[in-house]
């Protein structure tokens, strides 16, 4: 480390975030003057070993949890980091988690860590004069990623009948981040009009994805692939379709099987699946629709079957570990060594600080899987996810629909950095994923 600038200041209070919920918002002061902000987002659909946010359970209401985020933030971590060197990220994110000293950070909470180690990111970027991506990721950062819009919502983020949480749509055919963006609005606004057209509801869920009562998954797709169609693009080939099915929301503990309860009312029967079922089905999917990757197609706990899916499967599609593996690299490493996916879902708050974040990153690379940076479903309009992205040349960004500025400020900041980047910029290729074989 060349320099030491000593932090002198932190403040944390309470903001809404984009489900009109309490989260958290950090100040960092830093040397002179030099002052960085950030704030923290938080999950619908959270995996169940994911770190703590202190606004869970109880403390959800009326911002309770939050206010204790924020108190431990302002009395319990500024007194022990004012004075440390803000350019020292990996430092602070080792006090932070030693001052917590629980296995899922529930005593400061995820929320208050989380707020600082990003406001001090923020800061250090400011004092070194750099781009945070670049503060970041250093030279190499310079892959934009692939935006995976979702832009069909339902499960936990939306009131309608589609029991699959994320469809989302990637440009892989687009020569860059901005002709990539605009594409995918393109898709998005002609999915609007097709839904008009055919009588459907156009009210959009948690992530701006439209939210209509379809009768199933297949509709959708198809839905999708007519989207693309009328906006002048040919899936499988200009577009590819992705899934977040957030499996660990459907699973019935005791009739050990899936529940489809939107499928079951549009239908008149119940539709159940067990993790046979469920990898058959997908598998008939994937003979339909062009579909490069599935997030969360089974339960969070059931090792066994992403197991046997991934041996099935894997080789055609990426099978994507989120409530799996929540940002963790114990489950991750598990993961790996079992064959468990060939990808992971990246969401910082899952786990807490940065450090662990980019750890996860470089795990999953290391073991020849994707990485895919991801924003929770209660957002606000801070962009760090995309300059994260940036830095450690995921190649792949989840963050909602090209609509809700809390959504779109990500994509937007992306078109800025790319700018930056110039001729540098890279944007990767996916036209020889398997699906596409
Ligand atoms: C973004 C997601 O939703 P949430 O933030 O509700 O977990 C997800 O499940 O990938
Ligand atoms: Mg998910």
């Amino acid at each position: 480390m060349d320099k030491y600038v000593p932090i002198r200041d932190v403040y944390a209070r309470e903001i809404l975030d984009s489900r009109g919920n309490p989260t958290i918002e950090v100040e960092i002061l830093a040397g002179e003057k030099t002052v960085g902000c950030a704030s923290v987002p938080s999950g619908a659909s959270t995996g169940k070993y994911e770190a703590i946010e202190l606004r869970d359970g109880e403390a959800r209401y009326m911002g309770k949890g939050v206010e204790h985020a924020a108190d431990h933030v302002n009395a319990q971590i500024a007194p022990e980091i004012v004075g440390m060197n803000v350019l020292d990220q990996r430092g602070l994110d080792e006090v932070l988690k030693r001052l917590d000293g629980s296995r899922n950070k529930g005593k400061l909470g995820a929320n208050a860590i989380l707020g600082v180690s990003m406001a001090a990111a923020r800061t250090a970027a400011k004092i070194s004069e750099r781009p945070l991506y670049t503060y970041l990721g250093g030279v190499q950062a310079r892959t934009l990623p692939v935006p995976m819009m979702n832009i069909m919502n339902g499960g936990r983020h939306a009131d309608n009948t589609i029991d699959i949480q994320e469809f989302m749509i990637l440009p892989v055919g687009a020569p860059d981040f901005r002709e990539g963006v605009r594409m995918c609005a393109e898709i998005y606004q002609s999915l609007k009009a097709l839904l008009g057209q055919r009588g459907c509801n156009t009210a959009v869920g948690d992530e701006g994805g439209f939210a209509p009562d379809l009768p199933d998954a297949k509709e959708a797709l198809s839905m999708l692939m007519d989207a693309c169609k009328m906006a002048g693009y040919q899936p499988g080939k200009d577009m590819l379709f992705a899934l977040d099915v957030a499996a660990s929301e459907l699973y019935d503990e005791k009739l050990n099987a899936y529940v489809f309860d939107g499928e079951s009312r549009m239908h008149g029967q119940k539709v159940l699946r067990t993790t046979d079922q469920m990898i058959a089905y997908y598998e008939e999917l994937l003979a339909e629709f062009p579909i490069y990757s599935i997030e969360d197609p089974l339960d969070e706990e059931d090792w066994e079957g992403w197991v046997k899916m991934t041996a099935h499967l894997g080789e055609n599609v990426y099978l994507v570990g989120d409530d799996l593996f929540v940002t963790n690299t114990e489950r991750l490493k598990k993961g790996i060594e079992l064959g468990a996916a060939n990808a992971i879902l990246v969401k910082i708050n899952q786990i807490g600080t940065l450090s662990e974040a980019f750890d996860a990153v470089e795990m999953a690379h290391r073991a020849g899987w994707q990485a895919i940076i991801s924003h929770r479903s209660g957002e606000t309009v801070d962009t760090m996810i995309a300059d994260i992205a940036v830095a450690f040349n995921t190649g792949l960004i989840k963050s909602g629909a090209p609509c809700r500025s809390e959504r779109v400020e990500k994509y937007n900041r992306l078109m800025r950095i790319e700018e930056m980047l110039g001729k540098t910029a890279d944007f990767p290729c996916y036209m020889d994923t398997p699906v596409l074989k």
